[in-house]
């Protein structure tokens, strides 16, 4: 049985989170390969590390002081150092870092050191080997993820190693520069070490005991999902629900390997488990709900639109123009409404406007901003009756004004347009529906 175990920046925030750390690798033989991220916040007003790597190289590169900074990052490892009673310095490897640091080795170079750092600490904690992701972990020329040779070389290099530490978040290009994934990156760097070694189970260890049905944000104290989906765990993760990084799906799905989500504060939790499919009935109608706010919708009418072939594809040509993604489109006979991103928007709307005149004569073009969507998703809704029904009555009661719904034709999602000022209302109010008061 062999285990991969990531651990986020809340769960490394401090020695004695690195305490409840090593207590739970030592637990089980089988956690044998260890991908750690950089220290993260010990309280609300603290700030990650990462965070701090990047306002350094900021003020760096502009000729700025930069040395508080560096002493505060350095200060952060050395807590760590001294908690555990670790016989190390770091003194050379900060040297190494400044000079690349004035060398201007790369803003991605900066923000990996956290990592790096981190899992020099905890390989030194654990005995176990450490491995440097730039060795293992590749990207081409563009930045973009070799995952081919990545499985390769690593699957080779962890052969050899019994136990291995290996830093999250960052590998390398060809010509040795330091490239990250995008925030949140770490989560990744563990799927591809699970890929890699044929894992049986792939741990994320966080601050939170599993997914979550809705935000903690916005409800209070929301129910773990016990079993999800890779399909229904995407479609949350695209719309907002953070706990996994999107892109940390595709390696281990692939493999058929499970991701288990687990609380580093409350181990004894079994947290969520994240499966290609299954026949566990899920415990409510929904699985979770999950949303974001900032978009804008624009409504082209024209008569006979239905019967004027060609008619959305020119519409999204313009939009396609000026490189705006769209979100969702639902029509009617003679209506078409196209959701972006607002900030994406903002910037050409004049043009598209404009250009939507040209493409397609319509009759009428409106628009409204400030809107949200929220993702209500669940296997199980396809095999209820009236869930959407539920859905409305219950935005309703709670007097938030439905703008737009939307229904994925895998019935695994419906997605609903409101106001931003009634995102957290709406959530509340189809949580208390399905989750509160279902038994
Ligand atoms: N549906 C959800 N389920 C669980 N956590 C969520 C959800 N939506 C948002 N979150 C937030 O995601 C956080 C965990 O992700 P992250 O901050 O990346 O953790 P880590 O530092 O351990 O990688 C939680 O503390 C929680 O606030
Ligand atoms: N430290 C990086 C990568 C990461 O994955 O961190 P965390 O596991 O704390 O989300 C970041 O802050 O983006």
């Amino acid at each position: 049985m062999k285990k991969v175990v990531k651990f986020g920046g809340s769960s490394l925030a401090s020695a004695m989170q690195f305490e409840k750390v090593g207590n739970i690798i030592r637990a089980d033989k089988s956690r044998k390969y260890v991908v750690p991220s950089a220290p993260g916040k010990r309280n609300d007003k603290d700030e990650k590390v990462t965070d701090l790597l990047y306002q350094c190289y900021d003020a760096a590169e502009a000729g700025k002081s930069y040395k508080t900074i560096l002493e505060k990052i350095k200060e952060r490892y050395m807590e760590i150092i001294s908690g555990l009673s670790l016989n190390m310095s770091l003194d050379e490897e900060f040297n190494v870092i400044e000079k690349n640091f004035l060398e201007k080795a790369g803003r991605d170079y900066a923000a990996s050191r956290g990592e790096y750092l981190n899992s020099l600490i905890m390989a030194e904690y654990l005995g176990f080997e450490f491995i440097d992701a730039a060795e293992v972990i590749f990207f081409d020329e563009d930045g973009n993820f070799e995952a081919d040779l990545t499985d390769q070389v690593l699957s080779e290099r962890l052969s050899k190693a019994e136990t291995a530490v290996i830093p999250g978040f960052y590998g390398s290009k060809h010509d040795g520069t330091i490239k990250t994934f995008s925030r949140g990156g770490s989560d990744v760097t563990g799927s591809v070490v699970a890929k890699a070694i044929h894992a049986d189970m792939y741990e994320n260890w966080t601050d939170v005991s599993g997914v979550l049905v809705a935000d903690p944000r916005i409800i209070k104290d929301p129910e773990v999902i016990e079993t999800i989906t890779y399909r229904e765990l995407r479609e949350l993760a695209y719309m907002g629900a953070s706990v996994l990084h999107e892109d940390a799906i595709f390696p281990v799905r692939k493999e058929g390997i499970p991701i288990n989500i687990r609380n580093t504060n409350k181990p004894e939790d079994k947290g969520t488990l994240i499966v290609e499919s299954t026949c566990r009935q899920p415990r409510y109608t929904i699985t979770g709900i999950a949303g974001k706010k900032g978009f804008c919708s624009i409504n082209i009418e024209k008569a006979m639109m239905n019967a004027e072939v060609g008619f959305g594809r020119k519409v999204l040509e313009v939009f396609e123009k000026y490189g705006i993604s769209f979100e969702h489109m639902p029509s009617g006979i003679d209506t078409m409404t196209v959701f972006v991103h607002q900030s994406e928007f903002e910037e050409y709307e004049q043009s598209v406007i404009a250009g939507i005149h040209r493409a397609v004569e319509p009759d009428f073009v409106e628009m409204e901003s400030d809107l949200a969507l929220v993702a209500v998703v669940g296997r199980g809704m396809k095999a209820t009756r009236g869930t959407a029904g539920r859905i409305f009555s219950a935005l309703a009661h709670s007097r938030v004004n439905v703008k737009m719904i939307d229904q994925g034709s895998s019935e695994l999602n419906i997605i609903i347009g409101v106001r931003n000022s009634d995102f957290e209302e709406a959530i509340k109010a189809i949580y208390d529906i399905f989750i509160t008061t279902e038994v």
